[in-house]
């Protein structure tokens, strides 16, 4: 079994408290009309950058720095915060789905053998989110599962598709659905009956998270599930035009759910008993909810109606602590040794506070996908309820101050080695598109941060401030040479709603800082991973030997004074 005894580092004394800031969706980009946070007034953050090149610099936030397969594929809260809690990098769900697609492992598995036994008299679901966004879910991979499903002797497959707006541009979802009807047909010619059958936009549908808002997954189930909705349509895409010629504001994101009904006017494809499901989404948050309402036989959340009897399998399995869902076709990456579980082990006491969107951030993916506490003794989190119902550009303040205010409290109180927060505002709001609100919201997080770091002053402490993508930096599509906005055929800009492959700053500082301690110069390409090893360092320890290096080096024990206040 491996130790978990931390050596104590040979120059960084223990002993100073340590906040540890998130600011979610907060890159460094191009600094024009179009970056929010440029726009914003943001007097803190400023002021940790400028002129600061030994306590400022940029880390990696996408791409294999942080588990993902290609250097285009941007950042993103699950593998962000997997890498910033684990100090590791692993091969992600999008990198593990693919080999296991292309070797045919996946049709070889248990997971898979379990949903076949439904094969020869139920129908197989495929339930989750339609894009090439490759945050959740990835169309090429559905369509090699459809196709490899059809040739393993699945004879009748339906389709439940979340259209999505988020990760990839508004009004894609059409050619995401043109493309998948394509597939279709192609399995249909080969004998096997599939179609899809219900819809409706992730964040009205089916993919809320941390259980903010249960009737989202309701509406999923309703239609899913028990065929019922609103909205019946003779297809997909007469759904997705219909309905927003009938509200010009629907979006992608913000669809309502339909069923796709026959000429009877019966839906296609409501999940019954004998019946094989897979939700084919490889990114855990926004799919446990689903999970548990299609496993748990003790479940209140909602009134399911019916709970059909069903073989289901995740893409992966999506909590590890809690075996959900019990059977999976890719076994998710195994991350352990996390860095919490290091604090805990060598009596390190932290407090985490996110609201409820990002709770699970600071929490479950720091923790790699692991809910609930290494130890209740040393470790406090906190939940904050987010608002709920609303798209955050109504409220783009969202809690960060109240988040900031607890962090203040528990810094203040003396109680805690280290306090973690995520502010979500720079991403929440950035995926809205609503450029205005994203300015307010980024301004809002600059003033938490400072609420934070007064604290860190307070009580002669040390803060380190990142991010986990970014988002809110950038807000049009660009052309990547010219960095210069592409318009659409209209000649308008396009609003860009997703995160970004922009790097993001780190900053280090606080009155507990020892003098000497400052980033190193020979690891330009430090990414997220990098952050664990240098948390564990400021809190006097030696970092694992396989962690990823730590960012920061300090010259000597005797001539460790302590930085001026800031300002
Ligand atoms: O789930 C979401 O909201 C987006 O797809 C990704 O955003 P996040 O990675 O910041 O959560
Ligand atoms: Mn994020
Ligand atoms: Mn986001």
């Amino acid at each position: 079994m491996a130790s978990f005894v931390l050596p104590a580092h040979p120059k960084i004394p223990k002993g100073k408290k340590l906040a540890v800031i998130i600011l979610d969706g907060w890159g460094e980009q191009v600094s024009d009309e179009y970056n929010a946070i440029h726009v914003a007034e943001t007097p803190t953050m400023d002021a940790l950058k400028n002129g600061r090149p030994d306590t400022w610099r940029l880390v990696k936030a996408h791409g294999p720095a942080v588990g993902l397969p290609k250097e285009d594929d941007m950042g993103n809260s699950e593998v962000g915060h997997n890498a910033l809690g684990a100090g590791r990098i692993f091969e992600q769900g999008a990198g593990l789905v693919d080999t296991a697609l292309e070797t045919g492992k996946l049709f070889q598995g248990s997971g898979f053998k379990y949903i076949q036994e439904a094969f020869p008299t139920g129908t197989l679901h495929l339930i989750g989110l339609l894009s090439d966004g490759g945050v959740h879910s990835r169309l090429d991979q559905l369509q090699a599962l459809i196709k490899g499903c059809a040739a393993h002797g699945a004879k009748r497959i339906r389709l439940h598709v979340l259209t999505d707006g988020r990760d990839v541009l508004d009004g894609s979802s059409l050619g995401f659905v043109d493309d998948l009807e394509q597939t279709l047909k192609e399995v249909r010619a080969s004998g096997c009956d599939a179609l899809i059958a219900s819809g409706g936009g992730r964040m009205e549908v089916t993919m809320d998270r941390y259980e903010n808002d249960w009737n989202v997954v309701k509406r999923g189930w309703d239609a899913q599930v028990l065929g019922e909705a609103p909205h019946k349509f003779a297809s997909a895409t007469e759904a997705l035009k219909k309905l927003k010629e009938a509200d010009p504001k629907v979006n992608d994101q913000y669809y309502p759910p339909f069923v796709i009904v026959d000429e009877a006017g019966q839906a296609v494809g409501p999940i019954v008993d004998g019946d094989a499901v897979v939700t084919f989404n490889f990114r855990a948050d926004r799919m446990v909810m689903m999970a548990k309402a299609l496993e748990f036989a003790d479940f209140s959340s909602f009134d399911r109606v019916r709970w059909p009897k069903i073989k289901y399998a995740g893409m992966l399995q999506y909590d590890g602590e809690l075996k959900l869902p019990n059977h999976f076709l890719v076994s998710p990456p195994e991350i352990d040794r996390t860095s919490g579980e290091y604090m805990v082990k060598n009596g390190i006491s932290t407090f985490a506070c996110s609201e409820t969107v990002k709770f699970g951030h600071v929490t479950f993916f720091w923790n790699g996908n692991r809910s609930g506490q290494f130890s209740h003794e040393l470790e406090e989190y906190v939940e904050i309820p987010s608002d709920s119902g609303i798209t955050f550009n109504v409220a783009p303040e969202m809690k960060a101050i109240l988040i900031a205010e607890k962090a203040r409290d528990a810094i203040l109180s003396g109680k805690f080695d280290t306090v973690r927060v995520n502010l979500p505002n720079g991403d929440m709001v950035g995926h809205t598109g609503d450029f205005h609100a994203t300015v307010v919201g980024c301004a809002t997080a600059d003033k938490a941060v400072k609420i934070i770091l007064d604290a860190v002053e307070q009580v002669g402490g040390m803060f380190l401030v990142t991010a986990d993508h970014g988002n809110a930096e950038d807000m049009v599509k660009r052309n990547p040479k010219t960095t210069k906005p592409v318009l659409d055929k209209n000649g308008k800009l396009q609003i860009l709603t997703s995160h970004t492959c922009a790097p993001v700053p780190i900053a280090i500082g606080g009155p507990g800082l020892p003098k000497n301690v400052r980033f190193r110069k020979d690891l330009p390409n430090g990414g997220l991973a990098n952050v664990a090893a240098t948390t564990l360092n400021l809190l006097g320890f030696e970092a694992p030997a396989d962690y990823e290096p730590s960012l920061i080096e300090c010259s000597s024990r005797e001539s460790c004074v302590q930085l001026l206040p800031e300002g």
